[in-house]
């Protein structure tokens, strides 16, 4: 199946990669968020990253203009009727996850394949929430999405060889390598990623060391780009429990128990770089 033109649901960091690199692939994107001034910070967001490959010399002024001339901004669903592809990227919730796919079923056109961004939650219940389940599948981008290649592609239980080949083929289209796995809760990245995160948290949590001091250790001496704690901060603290709890109920394994500082930090509204403050302060 010939993909042309793609909703992308969620205009957060995730949502914008991902329109941003679909776009620089030739593709129409519609960018749809709640809100439009949610739209403009995404644009906004991905404007500078052209600005600065351009300064870069690695992009030109018109080619700049050529893929921001490809993305509609939107902020309602029914959009979705025009295109052949929706990947959603909005908050790591099943509830609000379900209640969109419900939505997109009922508006997108019969043959658009719709796929979720989620980080760990089951790509089979996204999929029963719909009339078509064979048609719904998992796309995971990793952060940031311009410059990391890969794309784990989620298989859920009736999903088909068809889509899971059109997806596969569009991740190669956005210049990503894709990796075939099957549902299970957080997927391979999250499910070895994050217990390190959390237990990188119990550190912080028991007084082993400062959250700089296990950040160097991780850097320096596993050669991590990010240490730990700066990375859980990137990705987002309340992403980061939400993957958590998935793993923990999805197991029901206490290996997976998120640490009640991670639980605290959330509540206090510290989420991280997008709030301004999380293991490290941001300005
Ligand atoms: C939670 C999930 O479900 C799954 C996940 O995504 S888990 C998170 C996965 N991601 C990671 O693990 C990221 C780990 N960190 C890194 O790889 C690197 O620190 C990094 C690529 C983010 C930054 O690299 P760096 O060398 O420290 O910094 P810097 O030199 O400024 O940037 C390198 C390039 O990335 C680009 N970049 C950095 N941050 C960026 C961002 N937020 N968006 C877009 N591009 C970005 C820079 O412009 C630069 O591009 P060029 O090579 O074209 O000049
Ligand atoms: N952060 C990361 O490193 C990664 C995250 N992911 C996954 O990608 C998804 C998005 O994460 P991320 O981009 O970090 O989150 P963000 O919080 O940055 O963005 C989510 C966006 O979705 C919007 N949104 C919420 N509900 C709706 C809705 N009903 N309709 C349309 N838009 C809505 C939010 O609006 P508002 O601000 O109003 O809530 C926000 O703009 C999650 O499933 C996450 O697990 C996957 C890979 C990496």
């Amino acid at each position: 199946m010939q993909i042309n033109r793609i909703m992308v649901v969620g205009a957060g960091q995730m949502g914008g990669g991902i329109a941003q690199v679909a776009a620089q692939a030739g593709l129409q994107v519609v960018l749809n968020d709640l809100k439009q001034e949610y739209v403009d910070r995404g644009l906004t967001f991905m404007t500078k990253l052209l600005e600065r490959n351009i300064a870069k010399g690695k992009l030109s002024g018109e080619e700049k203009d050529r893929i921001l001339g490809r993305i509609t901004p939107s902020i309602s669903l029914e959009d979705a009727a025009e295109v052949d592809f929706v990947i959603e990227a909005v908050t790591e919730n099943m509830s609000v996850k379900e209640k969109i796919f419900k939505s997109l079923d009922q508006i997108a056109p019969k043959a658009a394949i719709l796929a979720s961004n989620t980080s760990s939650l089951p790509i089979t219940e996204i999929a029963a929430t719909t009339e078509r389940p064979e048609k719904v599948i998992g796309m995971h981008f990793m952060n940031p999405v311009p410059v990391m290649v890969l794309v784990e592609v989620i298989r859920g239980i009736a999903t088909s060889d068809e889509t899971f080949k059109t997806v596969h083929d569009l991740a190669l289209r956005m210049d990503k390598h894709p990796v075939e796995v099957n549902d299970f809760p957080g997927f391979i990245s999250n499910r070895v990623l994050m217990p390190m995160i959390n237990e990188a948290i119990y550190c912080v949590y028991e007084g082993v060391a400062t959250p700089k001091a296990i950040d160097e250790v991780m850097r320096m001496g596993m050669n991590h780009p990010m240490g730990p704690l700066t990375l859980a901060d990137f990705i987002g603290l309340d992403t980061c429990l939400a993957i958590m709890e998935v793993l923990y109920q999805g197991f029901s394994d206490s290996k997976y128990r998120p640490c009640p500082l991670l639980r605290k930090m959330v509540k206090a509204g510290w989420l991280g770089k997008k709030t301004g403050k999380g293991f490290f302060e941001y300005h």
